[in-house]
C-alpha cells in the first residue's frame, strides 16, 4: 500500500483541476443552445475557457475546492484507519501545493486550520464490498452551491406552485422549486441530486450519492427516469440561465434516487451542484496502492485548445451592452453613467473582502483608503513562492448575497464605488447603490483561472489572521471584465430574472404525475 498516498494525491489533483467528460459534454451542449452574443453565451464561453485553463495550468477550476468528501469501498480485511491516514496526508499535501484551498474553519473561533484538516474534515465514508480492489470516489462541492441545497417535508406549500402532496406530483413540484430558489447563486447552470424518503440525514446523503452517477446515465426505475426527463425539460423553461443572467439552460443534470421512509416523515432532499461539478474516482490495487482505473474518464482525448474569449465579444445588439474601461479610484459620475448590461473592464487595484471582513468593517476602520475603490467578493487560492512572494493560484468571485446585511452600510461608510461578486444582491444593497452612487458587477462564478490570469500583482494583504480565503488581498488587475447587473438607478437584472422565473414557475402548478 506504499503508493496509496501518491494515488490519492493524483485523485485530488485531477478532481480539482480537470472536469470529467460527462460534465464537459453537458456544458458543451448548453453552450450550443445559447445564441451567440447573449450574456449567457458569453458566460458559458468564459466557463469553457476556464475549464481548459485549469487543465492546462493543473490549477483549481474554482477557488472554492469545497468540503473534500471521500467515498471509499474496501475489501474485507483492509485497514480503514490506514486509508484515512493516507487520505489526510494527501489532503495536506494537495493544500500545500495549491490544488486545494485551505477551507477548514473552526465554527466557534473562526480559525482556519490552514491545511484542510479539522474536526470531521475531510469527510470519509466507508463501505465494505467483496471485490478485491479499493474504490475511492471524491467530490469537491463548494460552499455557494452547498448553501443552495434544500430539504422539503411533504406536504407543504410552495411559492408559485401551491400545495405539494405526498406523491410523485408533490415531489415534482419540490424539485422544480429547488431549481427556482437556487437562482444563479449556486453558479448555475447546475446539476441536482435528489433523495426521496429517508430521514433528514439519510435523505441528504442519498441526494449527494446521486451526484456520483454519470450525467448521461438512465435511471433503472422507470418512474424516476420519467421524473428526471420531465425535470430536465421543464426546469430549463424557468429561464434563469447561466449565472442567473437569463438563458436557455438552467439545469445540466437531474438524478433522483429513493429510499424507504417512516410513516410520519416524507422528505425530498435536493443537493445542488454548480457547473464546476468536480467529482472523480479511482480503483486502487490493495497490494501495491497504485491506481488501476479512473472511474469518470473516457478514452484519452486530445485537449481542447484554449482560446480565451475577449470580454468584448458580447454583441451589443443582443446583450444591450456597452464596454466601459474604468481605473479606480472611480468617480460618482462614472458610476451613474453605467447601466445594467454594460461590461466593465477594470484596470488597477481591487481589494478582496468577504464574510469576515464585512463583519469587521461594520465597526472598525479599513486598513486602506477605500474611497472610489472596488471591493471584490473573493476568497482566492494563494501560495507563497520560494522568494516569499504571494502567487494567485485561483481567484473567482464568491456568492455576494451573504454580505447583504452589511453591504449598503459599508459602501456608504467607506465610499466604495463598485462591488464585484456573483449571484446578485438584495433590495437593501440595491437601494444603497442608488443612494450612494455605486454599482454591483457580476463576475462569472467558478471562473477562477480566467480571473487569476487578469491579476498582474499581489500588492499586499491585510488580516492574514482571517485565513487565506477571508483575508483582505490587494490585487492589481489588467482587463478584469465583469457585467453590471445592479446599477445606481435602481435596476437589477437579478430581480428581473427572479420575477420572470416565478411567473414561469406558476405554469407548473397543475398536476402532471397523478
Ligand atoms: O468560497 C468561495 O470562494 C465561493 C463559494 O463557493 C461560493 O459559491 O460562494
Ligand atoms: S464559486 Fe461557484 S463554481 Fe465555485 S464552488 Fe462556489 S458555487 Fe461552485
Amino acid at each position: 500500500m506504499k503508493a496509496i498516498k501518491e494515488s490519492l494525491l493524483q485523485l485530488i489533483t485531477e478532481t480539482s483541476t480537470n472536469l470529467p467528460p460527462d460534465v464537459r459534454e453537458a456544458i458543451r451542449k448548453a453552450k450550443e443552445k445559447e445564441d451567440a452574443g447573449t450574456r449567457a453565451a458569453l458566460a458559458l464561453s468564459t466557463i469553457s475557457d476556464n475549464i481548459g485553463m485549469a487543465e492546462e495550468n493543473v490549477s483549481p477550476i474554482c477557488q472554492d475546492t469545497g468540503m473534500p468528501t471521500f467515498k471509499v469501498k474496501v475489501p474485507v480485511g483492509v485497514n480503514q484507519m490506514e486509508i484515512s491516514r493516507m487520505i489526510r496526508e494527501a489532503v495536506v499535501e494537495a493544500t500545500q501545493t495549491g490544488k486545494l484551498r485551505p477551507n477548514s474553519v473552526d465554527p466557534l473561533t473562526g480559525e482556519n486550520s490552514g491545511n484542510n484538516l479539522g474536526e470531521g474534515v475531510p469527510v470519509i465514508h466507508y463501505e465494505q464490498w467483496e471485490l478485491d480492489e479499493i474504490e475511492v470516489r471524491l467530490i469537491l462541492k463548494g460552499g455557494g452551491c452547498e448553501n443552495k441545497n434544500i430539504q422539503y417535508s411533504l406536504p407543504c406549500e410552495l411559492e408559485g406552485l401551491g400545495r405539494a402532496g405526498r406523491d410523485l406530483d408533490g415531489i415534482r413540484k419540490c424539485i422544480l422549486h429547488s431549481v427556482y430558489q437556487a437562482q444563479g447563486q449556486g453558479c448555475s447552470a447546475g446539476f441536482i441530486g435528489v433523495g426521496i424518503g429517508g430521514d433528514r440525514t439519510t435523505g441528504y446523503e442519498l441526494a449527494k450519492k446521486q451526484l456520483f452517477r454519470r450525467a448521461d446515465d438512465t435511471n433503472p426505475n422507470a418512474d424516476l427516469a420519467r421524473l428526471e426527463d420531465y425535470i430536465m425539460e421543464n426546469a430549463n423553461k424557468l429561464s434563469i440561465g447561466t449565472m442567473g443572467f437569463g438563458g436557455n439552460t438552467t439545469l445540466l443534470g437531474c438524478k433522483v434516487g429513493s429510499m424507504h421512509r417512516i410513516p410520519a416523515s416524507f422528505f425530498v432532499s435536493v443537493a445542488y451542484n454548480c457547473w464546476a461539478f468536480r467529482r472523480q474516482g479511482v480503483t486502487i490495487d490493495p497490494e501495491t496502492g497504485t491506481i488501476k482505473q479512473w472511474l469518470y474518464k473516457d478514452e484519452p482525448r486530445t485537449k481542447e485548445p484554449v482560446t480565451v474569449t475577449p470580454p468584448a465579444t458580447a454583441d451589443p445588439e443582443k446583450s444591450g451592452s456597452r464596454e466601459v474601461v474604468l481605473t479606480p479610484p472611480i468617480s460618482e459620475e462614472q458610476i451613474r453613467d453605467l447601466k445594467v448590461g454594460d461590461v466593465v473592464i477594470l484596470n488597477g487595484v481591487l481589494h478582496t473582502g468577504r464574510d469576515a471582513l464585512h463583519k469587521y468593517l461594520m465597526d472598525h476602520d479599513s486598513p486602506v483608503d477605500l474611497q472610489g475603490s472596488v471591493l471584490y467578493h473573493c476568497g482566492p487560492v494563494m501560495l507563497k513562492d520560494s522568494d516569499g512572494n504571494w502567487q494567485v493560484k485561483a481567484a473567482g468571485p464568491t456568492t455576494s448575497i451573504r454580505e447583504e446585511p452589511y453591504q449598503s452600510e459599508i459602501i456608504r461608510k467607506f465610499g466604495i464605488r463598485a462591488v464585484i461578486g456573483k449571484g446578485g444582491m438584495g433590495p437593501t444593497t440595491l437601494a444603497g447603490l442608488k443612494e450612494h452612487g455605486a454599482v454591483y458587477l457580476n463576475a462569472i462564478g467558478g471562473a477562477a483561472q480566467y480571473y487569476a490570469d487578469c491579476i498582474t500583482d499581489v500588492e499586499g494583504v491585510d488580516f492574514p489572521e482571517f485565513g487565506i480565503p477571508e483575508a483582505m488581498w490587494h490585487l492589481r488587475v489588467k482587463n478584469f471584465a465583469a457585467i453590471v447587473t445592479m446599477d445606481a438607478h435602481g435596476n437589477s437584472l437579478h430581480k428581473d430574472v427572479e420575477q420572470n422565473a416565478l411567473d414561469k414557475l406558476t405554469r407548473f402548478k397543475e398536476p402532471v404525475f397523478s
